[in-house]
């Protein structure tokens, strides 16, 4: 899989994706990205991005042009790709939406705008508007990063080992249970003596009793679907 991202600050991009998982799916060649500067599709000396809005009103806006140079110069290859503009008005982007995405797409440019916005005609070029979440970001770039992320964990191989992705939370339909590892007693503090036990569908049963009561207390709207046993254990919390 291929990601494009524009941005006015293409560092942000470039030093995140040469670690963890992606770094590693980098070097095995599964995904490949690469950033491209706006500022290297403007036709001015001084590489002008953005300009006071119409309308007036506090800020400046991102002008269409860099946007429109870049985006054509990325189609001059015909091959296909999902432009997704990231924004706050976008629909929001969920775990199924990274699925279908990975999916769906064999190449997705990422497009990232900065200080109050981007000129709005751009969106006349693009396929989809999303937002990662609801709060306010300074920019595109993180939420371009969040998709980046979350896509290539689910693309086969990615992650070396198939069920990881599976496992994750979101995937299951809730949140994920605890996590411990050595030592064993920190300060008092002790491991469940159930994960100790060796009982493997004792542990099982545990981690989802707790994954459903984190589910219950934290994120109840995430407790939709379950299956009968799942249910059965659910009311027994409640
Ligand atoms: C602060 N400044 C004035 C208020 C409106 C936003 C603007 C900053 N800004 C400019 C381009 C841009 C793109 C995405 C986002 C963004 N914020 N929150 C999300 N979930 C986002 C996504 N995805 C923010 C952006």
């Amino acid at each position: 899989m291929k990601f494009e991202v524009l941005t006015i600050f293409p560092e942000i991009i470039e030093c995140y994706i040469k670690h963890g998982v992606l770094g590693k799916a980098l070097n095995k060649g599964i995904v490949e990205v690469k950033v491209y500067n706006l500022r290297d599709f403007t036709s001015d000396k001084h590489k002008k991005v953005d300009d006071y809005p119409y309308g007036g009103g506090a800020g400046m806006v991102m002008q269409i042009e860099p946007f429109y140079n870049a985006i054509m110069h990325l189609k001059a290859d015909e091959k296909p790709r999902k432009l997704v503009l990231l924004s706050p008005q976008g629909r929001k982007f969920t775990q199924k939406l990274a699925q279908k995405f990975m999916e769906e797409s064999k190449a997705m440019v990422l497009i990232c705008g900065r200080y109050e916005g981007i000129d709005e005609r751009v969106k006349a070029f693009v396929d989809e508007e999303v937002s990662i979440g609801d709060y306010v970001l300074s920019g595109g770039e993180l939420a371009a990063l969040v998709i980046i992320d979350s896509v290539v964990r689910l693309i086969p191989g990615a992650l070396g080992d198939e069920l990881s992705a599976v496992e994750d939370s979101f995937m299951k339909g809730f949140l994920d249970y605890p996590h411990y590892t050595r030592p064993e007693d920190f300060k008092g503090m002790k491991v469940p003596e159930v994960l100790l036990s060796g009982d493997h569908k004792k542990i099982a049963l545990w981690r989802k009793r707790q994954a459903l009561k984190n589910t219950l207390k934290n994120r109840p709207d995430l407790l939709k679907n379950l299956s009968p046993e799942d249910m059965r254990i659910l009311k027994e919390l409640c």
